[in-house]
């Protein structure tokens, strides 16, 4: 398990920017080192703000589009296309604008899709993700390069929610999630076992609605009262903040040097 690090940038669009940029520099280097890469996405708002961010960098085109991966950390069970959903608000943002191959954008099911209900479209995505496996991974998962994750006012991550089921979840890789206390109720979700098979694990949080979950995360309560403290990558553990939801870190935690 890796130890967080806290990166501190000045305020939501310059994290969104440097977010997107160290994103580029990583799929191009995992692209460059085994010829594909594979990265988790993430919903809610500095996750879409990385995804704009990085549309309109013009270093997009030194990733390998066709060579990558995308998966997601959780999606809202909502009908195809709904803009609640989290892979229609990714295409919006910048898949439909660089040329993935659309066999590797691995998107769960939407609840008018082939599946009677979120349990069952969260088997099917378990057995996507382990027909991608190689031997080597861990937890019937691929080794992802980054996995994103947006922290949520009460610590959530994914849809992974305090006190909630999914989050005592050790054996499944992904999960259906019902009753959730963020709408929509009906979500399907990554668990910790398949977050922590990643490299890396990036979690953005900005902005001054967040500052108490990040102060309670980072201080380390355990995962069932604060989902984000039990998101840990393999080899790396990221927290990309702005300095509004840094603004309650005790000062051990934040960085000296911030941008
Ligand atoms: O519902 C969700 O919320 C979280 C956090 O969203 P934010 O807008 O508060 O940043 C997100 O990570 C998750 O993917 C999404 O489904």
């Amino acid at each position: 398990m890796s130890t967080p690090q806290v990166v501190v940038h000045r305020d939501k669009e310059l994290m969104a920017q440097a977010a997107a940029a160290r994103l580029i520099t990583k799929v191009v280097d995992a692209q460059a080192a085994r010829g594909s890469a594979s990265v988790v996405l993430t919903g809610g708002r500095n996750g879409n703000a990385l995804l704009a961010a990085l549309a309109a960098s013009p270093a997009r085109d030194a990733v390998d589009w066709a060579h990558l991966d995308l998966w997601w950390g959780d999606e809202r069970f909502l009908p195809e296309g709904d803009a609640e959903r989290n892979v229609t608000q990714a295409r919006a943002e910048l898949l439909d604008a660089v040329p993935v191959d659309p066999k590797r954008v691995h998107a769960m099911a939407a609840s008018d899709g082939p599946y009677a209900d979120a349990g069952a479209a969260a088997d099917a995505y378990a057995a996507e993700l382990a027909a991608a496996a190689g031997p080597e991974d861990r937890a019937r998962v691929p080794a992802f390069d980054v996995l994103m994750l947006g922290v949520g006012p009460d610590t959530h991550v994914a849809s992974l929610f305090p006190e909630h089921p999914g989050v005592r979840e050790t054996e499944r890789t992904v999960i259906g999630v019902h009753g959730a206390p963020k709408p929509p109720p009906t979500r399907i979700s990554l668990t910790l076992p398949a977050i922590r098979a990643a490299r890396e694990v990036w979690l953005l949080a900005a902005g001054e609605d967040k500052a108490s979950a990040v102060a309670l995360a980072l201080s380390a309560p355990g995962e069932v009262q604060a989902p984000a403290s039990g998101a840990h990558g393999r080899a790396r553990t990221l927290w990309l903040l702005d300095r509004a939801a840094a603004a309650k870190l005790p000062p051990q935690l934040y960085p000296p040097a911030s941008s």
